[in-house]
């Protein structure tokens, strides 16, 4: 049976394409799949997901690997293989405030994506704050008054600046990982020995 990968859609997916390509596998069913949310290659399956809901499939046996960003893996702390680190999709952890605003000392409301992330960067500060979860441009929530801070992923910082943020305090680095689900690394070891060597030595060039 074909190992079945499982990639986080958007800008992993790209980076993975791009790295996969520098391994000389084929990658045009890949690059010419259009809405397709599930791609055949003569080597692989491939199905495209949102990065939670890759660590789902990984995590059901679904998919054999999976390619998602660490940041996921910390949130959400499935139960999955953690293989290796990939060298892409590189971001940090970051908790930003408003350029020039008062930093509460009390009853301080956070944004953030990462719920999970966010409660466990305060408790070990020792620091009791309310956490309001967004899905996505979390940058807003300080600009429209709804918190006081964010805790959210800066690459560039650019998003931030553009949006009269600044970063307080940086806390986690994350990269991409590549995880395998725990049953198929033993059922599968044949097929997926040698896609994961490839990986690895992908790596080791980089
Ligand atoms: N600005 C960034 N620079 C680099 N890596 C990032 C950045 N933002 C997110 N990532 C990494 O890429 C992964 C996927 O993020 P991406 O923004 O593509 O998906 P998403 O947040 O689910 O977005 P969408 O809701 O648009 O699908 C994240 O889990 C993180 O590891
Ligand atoms: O530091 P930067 O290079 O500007 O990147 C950081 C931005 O990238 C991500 O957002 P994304 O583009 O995934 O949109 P989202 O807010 O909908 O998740 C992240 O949530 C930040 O908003």
């Amino acid at each position: 049976m074909k190992p079945c990968i499982a990639l986080t859609k958007g800008r992993i997916e790209k980076q993975f394409l791009e790295f996969f390509q520098s391994l000389s596998y084929d990658v045009e069913p890949l690059i010419n799949k259009g809405r397709k949310l599930r791609v055949e290659t003569d080597q692989f399956s491939f199905v495209f997901a949102k990065g939670v809901d890759v660590t789902t499939y990984v995590e059901y046996g679904i998919a054999d690997l999976g390619i998602v960003g660490e940041d996921i893996l910390i949130e959400h702390q499935p139960d999955v293989f953690n293989l290796f680190p990939l060298p892409f999709g590189h971001c940090r952890m970051a908790l930003a405030t408003e350029v020039g605003k008062e930093w509460p000392e009390r009853k301080r409301r956070i944004a953030s994506t990462f719920t999970n992330i966010t409660k466990e960067y305060f408790r070990q500060k020792g620091e009791s704050v309310d956490i309001v979860k967004l899905e996505g441009s979390v940058e807003l929530a300080p600009i429209l008054g709804l918190a006081d801070g964010i805790v959210d992923i800066v690459e560039t910082g650019t998003t931030l600046k553009e949006n009269g943020l600044v970063i307080k305090d940086e806390f986690l680095e994350f990269s991409a990982r590549c995880i395998a689900n725990r049953s198929s690394l033993k059922i599968k070891r044949d097929v997926l020995t040698p896609v994961i060597e490839s990986f690895q030595k992908g790596v080791a060039v980089k």
